[in-house]
């Protein structure tokens, strides 16, 4: 019998690999080649070589399926950055990636400029944690498959996270496919299926015990908030603080039992691309994920999650009273 999704789950890992080798690479070099958004949030020559690669990769595999991804390559086109172009179109020479040249990396890159639903697509963060990225800390290359709403596959390509069981190895891939549970590999090792080890969530329900994990920026999610839950819950420890998707794989591998990700202004909808992998990692580990209210996250409402308030993610006993000590902090945003 062969295992659903397992061509996806091969190309996509591939991928994924290639992209986090590319971004260590990149990030190994970093100078100031750095690009503002219109939002003024920074993209780097690794967001966008990162989301070439594995946009190529799935074009070339699955030609029918969209791909909601970050960015796009309206920026690229532009005569002041087309030295930066350059810089994105030498590091996937480096990488040896076929057919490689300017034209060809903004359409790969424009082929994830997918916006609305349809009912099997792919979500990409080429980069999550851009910012973790550029302070060489935590971030993730993050890609999930959606089909009818449902997160069928997602992978998380983590090239800073110790590997859960061995510590002196640096850089993990995590990956899940609905109902099949959640591994870790060393994202160096060559023989994947041979070092694949499951993970778990972390099984306490005494939240004195436990641990949370949040962003570093308090831009993202509210620091505040987060304090008086913890005070009002009698959590002791003190909260660690990492970039990107990371902190899905954290409470994932049992190292923090609680992921809370408040809202930090009215209005502010969460991108699909920055949880759908991190959920069903959790979930195929055993834990719980929804928003503060306590509903489900909806995957089948385009880019944005519109129908949620920030995301609540625990080892699954913490959940309930949690999202009842939100509503009664009145916490929302
Ligand atoms: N206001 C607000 N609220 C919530 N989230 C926001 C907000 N603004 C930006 N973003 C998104 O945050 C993504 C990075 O989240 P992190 O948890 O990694 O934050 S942090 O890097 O630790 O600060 C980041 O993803 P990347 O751009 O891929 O890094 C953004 O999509
Ligand atoms: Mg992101
Ligand atoms: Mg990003
Ligand atoms: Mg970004």
């Amino acid at each position: 019998m062969t295992t659903p999704f397992q061509r996806e789950l091969e190309i996509a890992l591939s991928a994924v690999k290639q992209a986090s080798q590319i971004c260590r690479s990149v990030q190994a070099a970093i100078t100031d080649e750095v690009l503002e958004k219109k939002d003024k949030s920074p993209v780097t020559i690794a967001d966008f070589s990162s989301q070439a690669v594995i946009c190529r990769a799935l074009n070339e595999a699955f030609p029918q399926d969209p791909i909601i991804g970050e960015e796009d390559a309206a920026e690229l086109h532009l005569e002041e950055n087309h030295e930066f172009l350059e810089k994105i179109v030498a590091e996937l020479n480096k990488a040896e990636i076929p057919e490689t040249s300017p034209e060809n990396v903004c359409r790969w890159i424009d082929h994830g400029g997918a916006k609305e639903y349809s009912s099997r697509f792919w979500t990409l963060d080429p980069i999550d944690g851009t910012k973790g990225f550029l302070r060489k800390e935590q971030y993730a290359v993050s890609l999930a498959l959606i089909v009818d709403g449902k997160i069928v596959l997602g992978i998380l390509g983590c090239p800073n996270m110790p590997f859960p069981i061995d510590e002196t190895v640096t850089g993990t891939l995590y990956y899940t496919v609905a109902d099949q549970g959640a591994f870790a590999i060393p994202l160096n090792q060559d023989d994947q299926e041979q070092a694949a080890f499951p993970i778990r969530v972390t099984t306490t329900d005494d939240f004195s015990q436990s641990r949370f994990c949040e962003s570093v920026e308090s831009g993202h999610s509210s620091h505040g908030h987060s304090q008086q839950v913890a005070e009002k819950l009698d959590i002791e420890k003190e909260p660690r603080r990492l970039d990107s998707q990371a902190k899905y794989a954290v409470v994932a591998q049992g190292n923090a039992d609680i992921y809370m990700r408040l809202p930090t202004r009215v209005g502010y909808r969460e991108k699909i691309w920055d949880h759908a992998a991190g959920v069903l990692l959790v979930q195929e580990a055993g834990g719980t994920v929804t928003d503060i209210t306590g509903k489900p996250l909806e995957f089948d409402q385009g880019y944005e999650l519109k129908n949620n308030q920030g995301v609540i993610v625990t080892n699954g006993p913490l959940h309930p009273e949690l999202i009842q000590t939100l509503g009664e902090l009145a916490i929302n945003e």
